[in-house]
């Protein structure tokens, strides 16, 4: 799995951290990436030991990792509700989020913007004053050269993702590509937002808004919650 940032134990404490929020009877938003991972093992260690949790991936990873720690799994459509989501960040400043590192960004943000409450874990490395990261877009193949000349537009720089195991670009969950979109300080996320979504050929992209309820930020030594 792919792995960026602060140390693992940092990753481990904020994952954990957070998988304390489950309780019995939840439905959970299983979130993606290497910080992530760590509340689902901790949640399948919680199932392991009685608990009533039905997990919902956002990923590919989430769904095999969720099935590896024996996770009961359902969908959106079967819910009446999310309880909690947990997922990680590229970037964070505040309640604002940069995500898609992993390229799942665009089921990440229905997941964890339909929980009733969303927990972001993250290590210090992820925090800013101001989102600079750049921003993953995702994109119909079809559409990847007129979308990367509308941000370049907004005054972006967009990137197409290469993958590191293959030739070629990164082909998403959903089949689609990602440009990574850099538009140095980003001094208006909600604008830049909407902005982006407003383009044609556009599925997702990677500014989550306002949406983190409380960041669980794990060191080598323990976690912050914010
Ligand atoms: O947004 C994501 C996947 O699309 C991840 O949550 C983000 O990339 C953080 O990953 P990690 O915890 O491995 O640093």
């Amino acid at each position: 799995m792919k792995s960026t940032g602060g140390s693992g134990e940092a990753k481990r404490n904020a994952g954990e951290s957070a998988a304390e929020a489950v309780e019995d009877g939840m439905v959970v938003g299983l979130g993606t990436g290497s910080t992530a991972a760590h509340a689902i093992r901790a949640i399948g260690r919680a199932v392991d030991a009685g608990a009533d949790v039905q997990g919902i991936p956002t990923s590919f990873q989430s769904r095999q990792l969720a099935r590896e720690a024996e996770i009961p799994l359902t969908d959106l459509d079967s819910v009446a509700e999310i309880d909690l989501a947990i997922d990680g960040a590229d970037q964070f400043a505040g309640e604002h989020l940069i995500k898609g590192g992993g390229a799942a960004h665009a089921r990440e943000k229905v997941v964890d913007n339909a929980a009733n409450r969303f927990l972001v874990v993250a290590d210090p490395s992820k925090e800013s004053e101001r989102l600079n990261h750049p921003v993953p877009v995702e994109v119909l193949p079809s559409a990847r050269t007129t979308v990367a000349e509308d941000v370049r537009e907004l005054g972006g720089e967009p990137d197409l993702r290469e993958a590191e195991r293959k030739d070629g670009p990164v082909v998403t969950d959903n089949g689609n590509l990602v440009l990574d979109c850099a538009f140095g300080e980003i001094r208006s996320p909600g604008e830049l937002a909407s902005s982006l979504a407003s383009i044609p050929g556009v599925v997702e992209h990677g500014l989550f808004v306002g949406m983190a309820d409380e960041v669980h930020i794990g060191t080598d030594e323990g976690v912050e919650i914010r």
